[in-house]
């Protein structure tokens, strides 16, 4: 059964620790301060979108969910606290300190996109808002989950783009990638960004994922000969059976396993592939689907793999390759040429000591880029009139919006365009109240059906690999100003 625990179900008894120290130390700071509970609104986002292509897909929610349920200090995780030493051999924390986290329940409000919405730079895919301590603590955890399956899905369904809707794409990568949950969540994100199916097997069992594939090089090296190799592999597997057919000469594997395939119809059953897996993939799987169809088999399969990604699969598409199914490892699960997403977490909000309203934050940066934008965010989707997206307005919920909108660009403000469309959509949606789950969370197989559905909506300048077209992400021309005003500002305290 596939769970909707995809985290805690693995790992037991607690995963509260799955943190930076920084945050445990600045949670005991604020907590002497007696500044623990003084709401907090923090905004996960990316500020540029992976593979220097023009989206990502969102994903990785569904963990921080789980993780946020399970938020708990146990006993043991209190102990391993309670025994950190400092430099001259303190302990780290206060007794009293850890007694507050035992008893520590999370009560934060979180908003989040769903996961397989394409999403753009700037735009919060989490606002978390709550008590300052509890908001801050969540941090590494929120990343760490989000970060690496945005990242992957992304790739997923840039390969997607690639091999088009009708191929099948496998995704191959667990022996290449980083470490056990690297393998795991790869392929979870994998599956939601585009791929049909995984080799792996423990996330087949876990997500609910269809396992597929075909046999090693090893298994026709166990044999004398290749042929005997096929035979041996097609009585165990006479409906399932895909052979590998370039251990010693490809094409001399495809007449083996078209000899193989002759005596499995004899009896019923038909081969269902071969898997080229080194050599000029173009050539021969040209030659190869001409002796398959001459042969009689215009059904069976040719599934590709050997270090292929979406510029590979798109270079041999253009050269008249007729492979069927892709099987796609080390560059998916690795995210090859970006191996990570650089998503951050930032303060935007903080209510003053007295109650009296919201102090809103900026971090300043040399580089426009790099400056966060305060509020209390939202972002809406605006649709054309044939509802399709035609841009996204990032404004804070706090303020009241006017009548007549403008969003500007926060990279340059001389570029602002009015806001025609009254159709839209609001993408952060209530996941947590007070810490309680309020959202009834799409299963995986939905999430990969939004992936589709939501690409597809798009104009397709946004999905081409070779300078994208910048899809149009605006802040409400209010909330341009008034983070203008807040980075003037910040930037007049420093002597010059
Ligand atoms: N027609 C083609 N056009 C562009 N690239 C190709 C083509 N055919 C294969 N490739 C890619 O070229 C790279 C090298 O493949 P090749 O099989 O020559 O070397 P290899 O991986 O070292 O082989 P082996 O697995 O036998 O060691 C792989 O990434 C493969 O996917
Ligand atoms: O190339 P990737 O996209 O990473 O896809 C996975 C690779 O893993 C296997 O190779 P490996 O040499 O590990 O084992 P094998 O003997 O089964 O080919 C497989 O044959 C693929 O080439
Ligand atoms: O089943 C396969 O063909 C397979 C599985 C893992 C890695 N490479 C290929």
């Amino acid at each position: 059964m596939p769970t909707n625990a995809p985290l805690s179900g693995l790992y037991r008894p607690s995963l509260s620790l799955l943190t930076d120290l920084y945050q445990l130390t600045m949670a005991y700071g604020y907590w002497r301060k007696g500044m623990q509970d003084r709401e907090a609104v923090f905004h996960l986002y990316f500020r540029k979108p992976p593979f220097a292509g023009g989206y990502a897909v969102c994903a990785g929610l569904a963990y921080a969910v789980d993780w946020l349920e399970q938020l708990r200090f146990g006993e043991e995780d209190l102990a391993y606290l309670g025994a950190l030493r400092g430099r001259k051999g303190n302990a780290l924390f206060d007794p009293a300190f850890l007694d507050y986290l035992r008893d520590l329940r999370f009560t934060c409000d979180v908003d989040a996109i769903a996961e397989g919405t394409v999403v753009f730079a700037n735009e919060p895919l989490i606002r978390v808002r709550g008590p300052l301590l509890q908001a801050q603590l969540i941090e590494t955890a929120l990343l760490t989950l989000v970060n690496f399956q945005t990242l992957i899905a992304t790739k997923a369904a840039r390969i997607r783009e690639a091999v088009g809707p009708n191929d099948q794409i496998l995704e191959f990568g667990l022996r290449r990638a980083q470490g056990f949950d690297g393998g795991l969540s790869a392929t979870r994100a994998a599956y939601l960004g585009g791929a049909d199916g995984t080799s792996n097997v423990l996330a087949g069992q876990q997500f609910g994922i269809p396992v597929r594939g075909t046999h090693a090089h090893s298994w026709v090296m166990a044999f004398e000969d290749e042929e005997e190799a096929f035979d041996a592999y097609a009585d165990a597997f006479p409906d399932d059976s895909v052979f590998l057919v370039d251990t010693y000469d490809t094409l001399e594997g495809v007449r083996n396993a078209i000899r193989v395939a002759q005596r499995l119809r004899a009896t019923g059953h038909e081969l269902g592939g071969i898997r080229l897996d080194s050599g000029d993939l173009t050539y021969l799987s040209r030659e190869a689907r001409r002796l398959l169809d001459e042969a009689g088999f215009p059904q069976v399969r040719i599934v590709a793999s050997n270090d292929l990604d979406e510029q590979l699969v798109t270079a041999l598409k253009l050269e008249g390759a007729r492979i069927d199914t892709w099987g796609i490892g080390t560059k998916l699960v690795t995210a090859y040429d970006q191996p990570a997403l650089g998503g951050v977490y930032k303060l935007a909000a903080l209510q003053r000591a007295d109650g009296s309203g919201w102090d809103y934050t900026v971090k300043i940066s040399e580089q426009l880029a790099k400056t966060s934008i305060p509020g209390i965010l939202q972002v809406r989707r605006y649709l054309g009139a044939n509802g399709k997206p035609v841009a996204d307005m990032l404004y804070n919920t706090a303020e009241e919006l006017p009548a007549d909108l403008t969003i500007v660009d926060p990279m340059d403000p001389t570029r602002r365009r009015p806001v025609k469309s009254e159709q839209y959509r609001e993408l952060l949606e209530p996941v947590f109240r007070q810490g309680k789950l309020v959202a009834d969370l799409p299963t995986l197989q939905e999430s990969r059906e939004r992936v589709h559905q939501e690409l597809a909506s798009f104009d397709p300048s946004i999905r081409r690999f070779l300078n994208p077209h910048v899809y149009p992400v605006g802040l409400e021309a209010g909330l341009n100003s008034f983070r203008t005003q807040l980075i003037l500002e910040k930037r007049a305290v420093r002597p010059a």
